[in-house]
């Protein structure tokens, strides 16, 4: 029933994200320079967010992250030492506040609020996967890919599922709402990027 719920906001998303250019530059190896420090510069302090959100989300269970450290798929990119000297935009700051806002006591919204975070660059690293010649970025595909971060993601998507399970009652419309909303993010987060 998850599922069914989740899918399609997922996939309508997901298909949107992939016809930008940066990820078409991604997938096809070919970003700048100055691109992928933007990137870079954008994503450490969207991770530093992100990671202080999930802490507080009581339901999840505790794991051993430490293998997890997104700062290697940055090294995947390549960035040059300027990167440290991109200024961080209103985008990134708006997806951030959107993350930190809210109550923090429901635990069904956290995770709805970062699972399209965790579950779309699975999904997208999966997309790049098996280039025929390798690929310029393989190190950051590899990262997304890897059993350490697909854990990751199967335990907020089953953390969520037995949360939905025990209360009773499926996601609401105005918890989808937010799941979309993530998305929404997700794709601005992308767009802003220079190609
Ligand atoms: C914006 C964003 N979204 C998702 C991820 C993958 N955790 C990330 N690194 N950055």
């Amino acid at each position: 029933m998850l599922k069914t719920q989740l899918q399609p906001i997922q996939e309508k998303w997901l298909a949107q994200i992939k016809r930008l250019p940066f990820l078409q530059g991604l997938q096809q190896g070919h970003l700048s320079q100055i691109t992928r420090d933007f990137y870079v510069a954008q994503d450490e302090y969207y991770i530093a967010h992100f990671m202080a959100v999930t802490e507080q989300i009581k339901a999840l269970p505790a794991t051993n992250d430490e293998t997890l450290d997104e700062g290697d798929a940055h090294l995947g990119l390549n960035p040059s030492p300027d990167w440290v000297n991109c200024a961080i935009t209103d985008e990134s700051k708006a997806y951030v506040y959107f993350l930190e806002s809210g109550p923090k006591t429901d635990d069904v919204v956290q995770l709805l609020r970062t699972i399209p975070c965790a579950e779309s660059y699975y999904l997208l690293a999966l997309s790049m996967q098996n280039q025929p010649h390798g690929h310029q970025y393989q190190a950051w595909i590899d990262y997304y890919t890897s059993p350490a971060y697909q854990d990751a993601v199967t335990r907020y998507l089953a953390t969520l599922q037995e949360l939905v399970e025990a209360r009773g009652f499926s996601l609401q419309a105005n918890e989808l709402a937010i799941y979309e909303k993530g998305y929404q993010f997700e794709f601005s987060f992308w767009e802003q990027c220079p190609d």
